[in-house]
């Protein structure tokens, strides 16, 4: 059988899920740790699999093409994806944030409420697509990779769907959240045809499982 691999982002959420794949027995070998390696694929302890840190949306690509078996990435790139081919069966319970609208804090709400188009700057095309599709607007989308909450200031868009945690970044932007399109945790993702192949994609997944009721409980 060719070695597993296992995905994970390389941003935020890593160091929260770092413990909680010890606790599922994905331990990285200690170069993963060192600043200085230019190293993207690690070894595992005590197993055949590989790690590989890459982009948070690149995480759903390797998995949904099978390049990866196995990965953790936020609920708001798999939706953004939504690739048949990727199945997110264990929530993580960690990287909670919410996907939301915002506006600048002294925008002109009558305009607002009676605009049937809009320019709106985001990461997720899509899922701000569909979230104004289902109000009647047509949303005009401009994508960028981040510092989204520069957009409205500059012109680029009245109005920005960026996530949200504390809600810091929006305020000291001069911006107001006035729509939770949804809520957001890390999941386990793996490809669908690997787990119904390959049996040690389903045991890690078992292990994730049981991992995530035992934190679940012991914080009940
Ligand atoms: N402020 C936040 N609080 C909690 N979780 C967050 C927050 N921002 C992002 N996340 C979660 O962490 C994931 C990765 O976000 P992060 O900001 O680390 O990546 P990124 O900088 O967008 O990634 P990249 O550099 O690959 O574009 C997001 O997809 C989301 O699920
Ligand atoms: O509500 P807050 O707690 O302020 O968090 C929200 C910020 O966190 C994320 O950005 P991140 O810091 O990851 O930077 P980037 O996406 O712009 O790289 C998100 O894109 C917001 O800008």
């Amino acid at each position: 059988m060719p070695q597993l691999t296992f995905a994970v982002p390389k941003g935020r959420i890593l160091d929260e899920a770092l413990p909680l794949m010890a606790r599922a027995g994905v331990v990285p070998d200690a170069e993963f740790h060192d600043k200085k390696s230019r190293a993207l694929s690690f070894a595992c302890e005590g197993s055949d699999m590989r790690l590989i840190r890459v982009r948070a949306f690149d995480v759903a690509t390797f998995v949904a093409h099978g390049a990866a078996q196995i990965g953790i990435v936020g609920s708001d790139v798999v939706d953004e994806f939504a690739y048949a081919d990727l199945y997110a069966p264990v929530d993580l319970n960690i990287g909670h944030c919410r996907l939301s609208v915002a506006e600048p804090v002294n925008a002109d709400a009558a305009a607002r409420a009676s605009a049937s188009h809009l320019r709106v700057a985001s990461k997720y095309p899509n899922l701000t697509r569909r979230h104004f599709e289902r109000q009647g607007i047509q949303a005009e989308v401009v994508k960028l990779n981040g510092a989204m909450e520069l957009a409205p200031v500059l012109g680029l868009a009245g109005r920005i769907v960026d996530l949200v945690s504390t809600g810091r970044t929006l305020k000291e932007n001069g911006l107001v959240e006035t729509d939770v399109i949804m809520q957001i945790s890390a999941r386990l993702i793996v490809n669908r045809a690997a787990l119904k192949t390959d049996p040690r994609v389903g045991e890690v997944v078992e292990a994730f499982r049981a991992m995530a009721a035992a934190a679940k409980d012991a914080a009940q």
